[in-house]
């Protein structure tokens, strides 16, 4: 079977790589770049640091993005986009600013609403080229065909996909990540470990995208409780945003599936930070799954550190079911019902959630495909 790879065109990688930016640019042949951001990268002195970057290059800035984006922040970001002549994206932030930007670059060049494109659209024509620069580990948004902007009107976290959102580059510099504090630094890192595990076990998984899940599974295990426990540790750090961008790979090549179908109604109703509704549900969907995958998840416990290479599958699909509600702990992941949400006012969404849930593709590629009522049943274990 054959498999199209999306990659983006270039990737500088490693401490102060940000110098490149002023390089690429050119090799782009951005000659008038738009940068979006957000208010803390602003507040950290993040942004003054790229415009020392830029010198003398003319350039428009947005800093107005909003964590899980809406798409009326996204109608703000047109709007100032057109009030100059720009020829393309540097994006800095978190995967809410990439995400942003990926659905400025749509509509500055083709026009409409982000509404209208929605999965089952796909988005194959590139919009302006994007320089995407992650300062958390965790979306891959830089490395991924993939962005996800809420209705606020309708209370849904839209997935658009397609290889016209791919960011044309990417800048990976860590140091960016060093100012991420603990509970942000624990829920990013467990969305990319959400995100490797779910491209291996896939229905669309492939020997290629094995290869980055299963080694950003590796240096996830090793890392995530160390830049947790001490996030000045640069080594980890660094270790963690490359994990990060091969997981974004991993899956931007497969697909993620019954975990983030569940998490993103969550997010959209409760506003509940993606990390952290991944975080919630991936024991509980893991146990519902294993069954379905059995040999591919003893696969993921080995490369993560949960389980040990001589372990039978059996002894492995235990070690990682205990692993992974082990690593919450570590990590601080609160309760459903410590987030402040209404036991009744979930109960009565649920099956809008669960609609939408399925409504995103994202369960059909799970190795076990659930109903309606086992969804509805796992997110009533959530408050077990
Ligand atoms: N496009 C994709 O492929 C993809 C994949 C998974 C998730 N997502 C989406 O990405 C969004 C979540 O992105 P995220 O998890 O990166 O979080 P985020 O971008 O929402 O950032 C969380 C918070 O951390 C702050 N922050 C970011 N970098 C920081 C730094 N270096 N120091 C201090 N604070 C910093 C941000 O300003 C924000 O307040 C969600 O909307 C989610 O749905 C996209
Ligand atoms: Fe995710």
């Amino acid at each position: 079977m054959n498999h199209s790879i999306s990659l983006p065109r270039y990737v500088e990688y490693g401490k102060n790589a940000i110098q490149k930016l002023p390089e690429l640019l050119k090799k782009i042949g951005i000659s008038a770049p738009f940068i979006i951001s957000d208010q803390v990268m602003l507040a950290l002195g993040f942004v003054d640091q790229l415009s020392d970057v830029l010198q003398e290059q003319d350039f428009g800035i947005f800093t107005n993005t909003v964590p899980e984006p809406t798409a009326q922040s996204i109608v703000n970001g047109v709007v100032a986009f057109e009030l100059g002549q720009y020829d393309g994206i540097v994006a800095l932030g978190g995967g809410s600013v990439i995400d942003s930007a990926k659905a400025i670059a749509i509509l500055g060049r083709f026009g409409g609403k982000i509404q209208n494109y929605k999965f089952p659209y796909r988005i194959d024509k590139p919009g302006l080229p994007i320089i995407a620069i992650p300062t958390t580990a965790g979306t891959g948004s830089e490395c991924t065909a993939v962005t996800i902007i809420t209705d606020e009107i309708t209370q849904e976290k839209m997935l658009c996909m397609g290889d016209g959102l791919l960011p044309t580059a990417t800048i990976i510099d860590y140091r960016f990540t060093v100012t991420v504090p603990k509970r942000i630094t624990a829920d990013t890192g467990i969305d990319a470990l959400t995100h490797a595990i779910e491209a291996y076990v896939s229905k669309k998984a492939n020997l290629f995208s094995d290869q980055q899940a299963l080694s950003a599974m590796r240096l996830i295990g090793k890392n995530i409780l160390t830049v947790y426990h001490d996030g000045k540790n640069e080594t980890a750090r660094e270790a963690m945003l490359l994990a990060a961008m091969l997981a974004g790979v991993a899956f931007s090549n497969s697909s993620v599936a019954l975990v983030h179908g569940m998490s993103r109604p969550i997010g959209a109703f409760f506003h509940v930070p993606h990390g952290l509704s991944n975080a919630i549900l991936l024991p509980l969907v893991t146990e519902y799954s294993i069954g379905a995958a059995s040999e591919r998840y003893a696969q993921c416990a080995k490369a993560i550190g949960m389980a040990e290479e001589k372990d039978d599958i059996l002894v492995a699909n235990q070690k990682l079911i205990k692993g992974l509600y082990q690593l919450n702990k570590e990590l601080e992941v609160p309760k459903i019902r410590s987030l402040g949400i209404e036991y009744d006012k979930f109960n009565q969404v649920i099956h809008i959630m669960a609609e939408q849930s399925l409504n995103s593709g994202s369960p059909f590629n799970n190795p076990k495909v659930p109903s309606a009522s086992e969804i509805i049943e796992i997110y009533q274990n959530l408050w077990v």
